[in-house]
């Protein structure tokens, strides 16, 4: 099946190459391939595209004639099978079939168009799929399409114009199809349907070319000399006149090779086109698509190029992998393999951890970077937002107080309740600490499972020895940094270093705190006072559970558990119910601006606190039994406003400087025990655990499919070494 011109049938120029390519991707079944655009036809109805197609395929098997004969879209897959020297064809509608005589083949398709589209002129746009194999082909495919007609005649609907439309336009608009718009010479170029079609679908020309047909039928005395040199209509590919068969050569069987020699010999003599040779012609049509297919190759070629050559370096890879198979059976070297993979492995770690590793991803974060997220990103962030006072209600901060001034009154601000509550909020670091050196030991875990995958494949028992062995050593480094972050949050809790330069200090957290009260003087007495008609009988056993929670914990934090005796509680049952407010302690240093509050207070609870005293000669005074739970008082004072607020902003301040000690020393303490002491020993850890005669036999076994494996990598390499030494 080949044009039996001058040597340029459909392909020629490619065909090597590709065939080149294609065997040898087949061979190494790899789907890797050069995909070949597609050729459509089109033109109105009798225009010659079946004619065209079949001298460039150069083989008589399409139904051709006066009347409309393509009336489904026929896909004609070329299949280049370099091993068998017969031409055959195949329909898919027909599985199994094998054509051999391609006469048959028209029969089939004229049978097959009947069956779908009717025997009356009908058109229809399923496809009939057709494949030709054969060694002189290059794997493409080619369409031909139904005329494009204007009047229904036969079963054809109102709209047969619309429909073919619709149905070339969705081959042509596909931007790889390559166009042969067809328009025969006696008709007028202007008002040519496939130009126009094709314009629209391929606006910049790019994949167009025109295709003048009967040439020599055109009325005496004109010829298609401004035609063909793109004067009418310019193309940028250019026009390409050809003669097929009339219908009076196929009638008397006239065959394709004696058909494009009497072309040649027309185009020769004739005065016009013989000085056109670069336009006329079946063989120059050939020639030009073989140009197109070329460039298309060219174009593809580079990219297929480094396809090939990435394949070839992550098989070479692969197949050092695999290692050399003497390797693993000498005795003597076996200690060798060992340390060397030992090493290896080692290394590897380290450069995923340090941020080195070769085969880098550019997709995501990996080994070190991860371990810098989490610090960062992770744990520092979090502790960034936790606000210290965020569990702390005022009254819990209220009870507190009043527990730490004990039954007098205390002379200066207590610092009790703050070092109990600052501690508190220290303690709450310890658990996201912890599950940071937790989060950092699963990361290592990951490093170590994606260190040399691809070399150990070959030796699993060894893996899963170093893998015991390197998940022993993380866990036994875990425990030292979780001793270090226990001691580190300990330490931070033992000594409230009040003397921190960076801390607030009493004195100044009082004042701003004196400042805050008064600004927001104007909206509190309001809710005070609320809070003083209606007693939120709800919330306040709620706030006795967390009172005693906070009880419970002052006890932890060491501090004497006195709080259900304090007097600051007696005084809270004393007074329930009048809006004088307690101001125990802190009190004493404010001067001026609470001396008021402080000696209703002092009257208030004069007779309560010293009943003895209040001698009544007529009758006994009883006292009412103290309530087993004595709760803090709820009624507000301006002073313990201010003293609630003074005592938040010393836990802020002073948990600030803890938390930027934590946020440091955290991460240095896993880096140290953890991380660069696994780098630091590993190595060690490996050869002590590992470097043992008795286990080298056992660690240096092959399984089966690694052979294999080798082998069939070995092949591959091969095949793909002599791809990507192919030139176009
Ligand atoms: N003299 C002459 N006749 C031609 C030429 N090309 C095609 N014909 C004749 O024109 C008629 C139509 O040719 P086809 O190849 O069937 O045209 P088509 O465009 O495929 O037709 P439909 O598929 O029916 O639309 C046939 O009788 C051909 O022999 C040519 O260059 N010169």
């Amino acid at each position: 099946m080949a044009v039996a011109n001058d040597g340029a049938p459909l392909g020629s120029t490619v065909i090597q190459l590709v065939n080149k390519l294609q065997d040898i991707f087949s061979r190494v079944g790899s789907q890797s391939t050069i995909d070949l655009p597609q050729v459509a036809v089109v033109g109105s109805q009798s225009s010659g595209k079946s004619s065209v197609l079949e001298a460039l395929v150069g083989r008589d098997f399409l139904p051709r004639g006066n009347d409309i004969c393509t009336r489904r879209p026929l896909v004609l897959q070329l299949v280049h099978t370099p091993s068998s020297q017969t031409e055959s064809a195949e329909f898919l509608h027909l599985p199994g079939r094998t054509f051999y005589d391609f006469s048959q083949i028209r029969s089939e398709i004229q049978a097959e168009t009947d069956r779908e589209a009717g025997g009356n002129k009908g058109v229809s746009d399923k496809q009939i799929r057709l494949k030709i194999f054969s060694p002189n082909v290059l794997d493409i495919t080619l369409v031909d399409l139904p005329g494009l007609t204007k009047v229904p005649v036969g079963d054809q609907p109102s709209d047969i114009e619309a429909r073919i439309r619709t149905m070339i336009m969705s081959y042509i608009k596909v931007p790889t199809c390559l166009i042969l718009a067809v328009t025969p010479a006696n008709s007028d170029l202007a008002n040519s349907d496939a130009l126009q079609m094709a314009g629209t679908a391929d606006p910049d020309g790019h994949r167009t070319i025109g295709v003048i047909t009967k040439l020599d039928i055109m009325d005496r005395g004109t010829d298609a000399r401004n035609l063909l040199l793109g004067k009418v209509i310019p193309l940028r590919l250019g026009y390409v006149g050809v003669v097929n068969r009339s219908q009076e050569d196929i009638l008397m069987n006239r065959s394709i090779q004696d058909a494009l020699v009497a072309e040649e010999k027309f185009f020769r003599s004739h005065p016009i086109y013989s000085g056109l040779a670069d336009s006329c012609g079946v063989p120059q049509l050939a020639k030009k698509l073989n140009k197109i297919l070329a460039q298309h190759i060219k174009a593809v070629l580079p990219g297929l190029k480094a396809r090939i050559s990435t394949s070839l370096v992550t098989l070479a890879k692969e197949h050092q992998s695999y290692g050399e198979i003497s390797e693993s059976k000498a005795c003597a070297g076996q200690g060798a393999v060992i340390l060397n993979i030992l090493s290896k492995y080692s290394d590897a770690f380290t450069s995923m951890v340090e941020g080195k590793n070769e085969a880098m991803s550019t997709s995501e974060l990996s080994g070190g970077a991860r371990i810098n997220y989490i610090f960062q990103s992770i744990f520092v962030r979090s502790l960034e937002e936790v606000d210290p006072c965020e569990d702390l209600t005022d009254d819990d901060i209220r009870t507190a107080i009043q527990n730490a001034t004990g039954p007098k009154a205390a002379l200066f601000v207590p610092d009790v309740p703050f070092e109990v509550l600052v501690r508190r909020q220290i303690s709450r670091l310890l658990d996201p600490s912890i599950q940071c050196a937790r989060f950092i030991y699963d990361e290592l875990m990951k490093i170590s499972h994606r260190c040399m995958v691809n070399e150990l494949q070959r030796f699993p028992f060894l893996r899963k020895r170093m893998d015991e062995v390197i998940g022993n050593f993380l866990r036994e480094g875990l425990e030292p940094s979780e001793i270090m972050i226990h001691h580190i949050i300990e330490m931070e809790m033992d000594y409230i270093n009040t003397s921190h330069p960076n801390f607030i200090g009493g004195s100044k957290a009082l004042e701003a705190a004196a400042q805050q009260t008064k600004s927001s003087a104007v909206s509190l007495p309001v809710s005070k006072l609320k809070d003083a008609v209606e007693p939120d009988k709800g919330s306040a056993s709620e706030r006795s559970v967390k009172s005693r929670s906070i009880l419970a914990r002052h006890a932890n934090g060491g501090m004497v558990d006195h709080g259900v005796h304090a007097a600051s509680d007696i005084d809270k049952v004393v007074h329930s119910g009048s809006t004088g407010g307690s101001s125990w302690g802190i009190s004493s240093i404010f001067g001026g601006g609470d001396n008021r509050a402080t000696v209703k207070e002092n009257t208030n609870s004069k007779p309560h606190n010293d009943p003895v005293q209040s001698v009544q000669p007529s009758s006994i005074i009883h006292l009412r039994e103290p309530p087993a739970v004595l709760r803090p008082s709820e009624r507000s004072s301006e002073t313990l406003a201010v003293q609630i607020t003074a005592t938040k902003l010393l836990l802020r301040s002073y948990y600030e400087i803890v938390r930027k000690n934590v946020e440091d020393f955290i991460p240095k303490a896993i880096m140290h025990f953890l991380v660069n002491n696994t780098k630091r020993e590993l190595h060690n850890v490996f050869i002590a655990n590992l470097y043992r005669d008795d286990l080298f036999e056992e660690m240096l076994q092959e399984p089966n499919e690694i052979a294999v494996k080798r082998k069939r990598c070995r092949e591959l390499l091969r095949a793909y070494q002599q791809a990507f030494r192919v030139d176009p």
